[in-house]
């Protein structure tokens, strides 16, 4: 068993490597991908003084293999710690003694998914130009996701990329972000419909065969492994930065989730060896995970919007990695659980997969008051200017028992990226950082459709012709 072999989550497809994983997002059984094995982490990959880019390598060689070209990786790294504000790449701030919060919205787009996304983008850049192919890829966002995908992918010779948001439902600035883009191989469709909508949407297009000659067809959702890697190291940065600090006691991540691939990957690092008192998932008024890890019940229920909109999420796909791996990699008895939520909308977790799952995580859910009122805490206690997304968890770990140890919570995006709604509440507007302020008034690209198959596969189908791919190549 090696740590750069893939597994599905439903055991009923062929193991692949790092690079088919990255091409093919989901695996052809409709599961999702897993390292065959957790690899370990080397004994000083959080010891203090390490930069970002060579804790991301240490972290991240083992699933690679040598899958890639030579260098890829270290290329990738590069490219992505020159593209982030902060010398740290993802920077700690103290709020009290015991209470840390980890910056990870210093990249191109201002939020967390800059990490992965930069980085998914220079490997299958490196992987495509190796084998010659093209790529079409498919992403649902509720408005994070789709704005890093878009800065990372846009103008890649080899790539088309096609965004799926729901319409209205995500910030200006994050729809700006996708739409005011000029790249000939990205496509934004604003769905009538919800974020849940654009995933159904997003699978429905992967499985559909007649889309196969456009070549490989794939996602950056965090369905796609690649994603997960990414969002390793930050972790183990987070323990290293505290280590420099005299911090050394295992830590108790929270972490503001959506469709729970941010919090999985610290699963994983703890997995790896990194040292990790405990996972808490803090998500807002849609809380299916929640309710899932607190009743033993996973059950879809409609979404509701909230301030948090990038947590507007209802069926969290990495979930289905969750139980994999809790209930022992069993993948019959993840198929099963799976198979009957798409049938149904609602499982029974079976007590011991349970008793599994809550050893890996808990979960708290935060309705929308308590939100506003922790973003004038965070202001008003510490000076800080916090998003909607990141007051979530600051909330859900003030609110967790104490424990002997240090409890870090992740900002996972810049304030200004939701003005409207920390404005509302703080009586100023949030400084924009410069990326934000870059995006100027440039106007908007984008195509609204039903949330059908059927309207999905059309707007596919008329995008990226090949005399177009052909001249940007
Ligand atoms: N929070 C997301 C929803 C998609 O999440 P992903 O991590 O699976 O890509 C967003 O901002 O779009």
């Amino acid at each position: 068993m090696s740590p750069d072999r893939y597994v599905s989550t439903r055991g009923r497809a062929p193991e692949v490597d790092f690079v088919e994983a990255l091409l093919r997002g989901i695996a052809p059984d409709g599961g999702l991908y897993m390292p065959a094995a957790w690899p370990v982490l080397p004994a000083d990959a959080a010891a203090s003084g390490q930069t970002y880019a060579a804790i991301a390598r240490a972290a991240m060689v083992p699933y690679l293999g040598t899958a890639l070209p030579d260098g890829a990786l270290d290329r990738a790294l590069a490219k992505l710690v020159a593209g982030f504000e902060t010398a740290e790449t993802t920077p700690m701030v103290r709020l009290e003694d015991d209470l840390w919060m980890l910056e990870l919205f210093h990249g191109p787009t201002a939020a967390f998914k800059d990490l992965a996304m930069q980085l998914a983008a220079s490997l299958a850049d490196e992987a495509l130009a190796a084998s010659g192919e093209r790529l079409t890829l498919v992403t649902a966002t509720s408005g994070d996701t789709g704005a890093a995908a878009v800065n990372a992918f846009a103008n890649k010779a080899r790539i088309d990329l096609i965004v799926l948001h729901p319409l209205d439902r995500v910030s200006p600035i994050q729809r700006r972000q996708m739409t005011t883009i000029d790249a000939d191989n990205v496509l934004n469709l604003a769905i009538e419909g919800d974020f849940d909508d654009c995933q159904r949407l997003v699978k429905g297009l992967l499985a559909d065969e007649t889309l196969r000659e456009r070549g490989r067809f794939s996602s950056v959702n965090s369905i796609n492994w690649a994603r997960l890697a990414g969002q390793i190291p930050y972790y183990v940065s987070a323990v290293a930065q505290m280590a420099a600090q005299g911090e050394t006691r295992p830590p108790r991540f929270v972490v503001p989730t959506g469709n729970f691939g941010d919090a999985f990957a610290g699963v994983a690092a703890r997995r790896m060896g990194l040292p990790v008192a405990g996972f808490v998932a803090a998500v807002n008024s849609n809380d299916a995970l929640a309710r899932a890890i607190n009743d033993g019940i996973y059950a879809r229920k409609a979404a509701v919007e909230t301030a948090s909109v990038s947590m507007d999420v209802q069926a969290p796909s990495n979930f289905e990695r969750l139980v994999f791996e809790a209930s022992g990699r069993n993948p019959a008895a993840t198929r099963d659980l799976f198979e009957t939520f798409a049938a149904t909308g609602s499982v029974t977790l079976p007590t011991d997969l349970l008793a599994a799952i809550r050893a890996e995580v808990s979960a708290v859910s935060i309705d929308e008051a308590t939100t506003r009122t922790e973003i004038a805490h965070a202001h008003s206690a510490w000076g800080q200017v916090v998003c909607p997304h990141t007051a979530v968890a600051l909330a859900a770990a003030r609110a967790l028992p104490a424990i002997d140890g240090p409890t870090v919570v992740l900002a996972t995006a810049h304030p200004a990226k939701f003005g409207r709604d920390v404005g509302d509440v703080l009586g100023f507007a949030p400084e924009p950082c410069r990326v934000i302020r870059d995006l100027g008034d440039r106007p908007e690209r984008m195509t609204v459709i039903a949330g059908t198959l059927e309207a999905a596969l059309d707007a596919v189908r008329g995008f990226g012709s090949q005399t177009a791919s052909a001249s940007r190549q």
